[in-house]
């Protein structure tokens, strides 16, 4: 069984909305996760589960979130290094293509990406909810 370290960054909630239904899978199968604002993550410690799940809005020209989240992928590079990871994250007006950008950096960094990451278009509904739930299901076991 998996420990699972999720690391995330919120400006108005739909990010953290995702993470919480994540957990809810997590939990209904008995798994372990610690979960960390992006702002206040101690990277030794994250770093030392067997999966790393991120979760960022979009912000400014399809980027992850720029203040702390994209200079924690540029310090901690090298510990992504064969490392499982998973990501999902939230857009509003763009292309959503963020996410596929995040995923290229990842694979160049060697990390291991364990699932197709969820994007969701602002608030997320009652579908991304679920597929949520269920991925944090699928993390426990990967
Ligand atoms: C400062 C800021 C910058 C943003 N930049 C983008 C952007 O470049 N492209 C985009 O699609 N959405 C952008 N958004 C919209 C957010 O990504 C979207 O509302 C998302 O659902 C927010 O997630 P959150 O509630 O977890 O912060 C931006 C929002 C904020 C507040």
């Amino acid at each position: 069984m998996n420990t699972i370290g999720i690391v995330y960054y919120s400006f108005t909630g739909n990010v953290l909305r995702m993470v919480k239904e994540l957990e809810k899978g997590i939990e209904e199968v008995g798994g372990k996760f610690k979960s960390y604002r992006v702002a206040e993550v101690k990277a030794d410690e994250i770093f030392q589960q067997d999966i790393i799940v991120m979760a960022s809005p979009a912000n400014g020209s399809e980027e992850i979130e720029k203040e702390f989240f994209q200079p924690f992928m540029e310090n901690n590079q090298k510990q992504f290094q064969g490392k499982k990871v998973y990501i999902f994250g939230s857009w509003g007006w763009g292309e959503g293509y963020f996410l596929e950008k995040w995923k290229k950096q990842l694979e160049e960094f060697g990390a291991i990406l364990v699932a197709e990451p969820i994007l969701c278009n602002g608030y997320p509904n009652g579908e991304t909810r679920k597929a949520l739930q269920e991925m944090g299901k699928i993390l426990v076991e990967k």
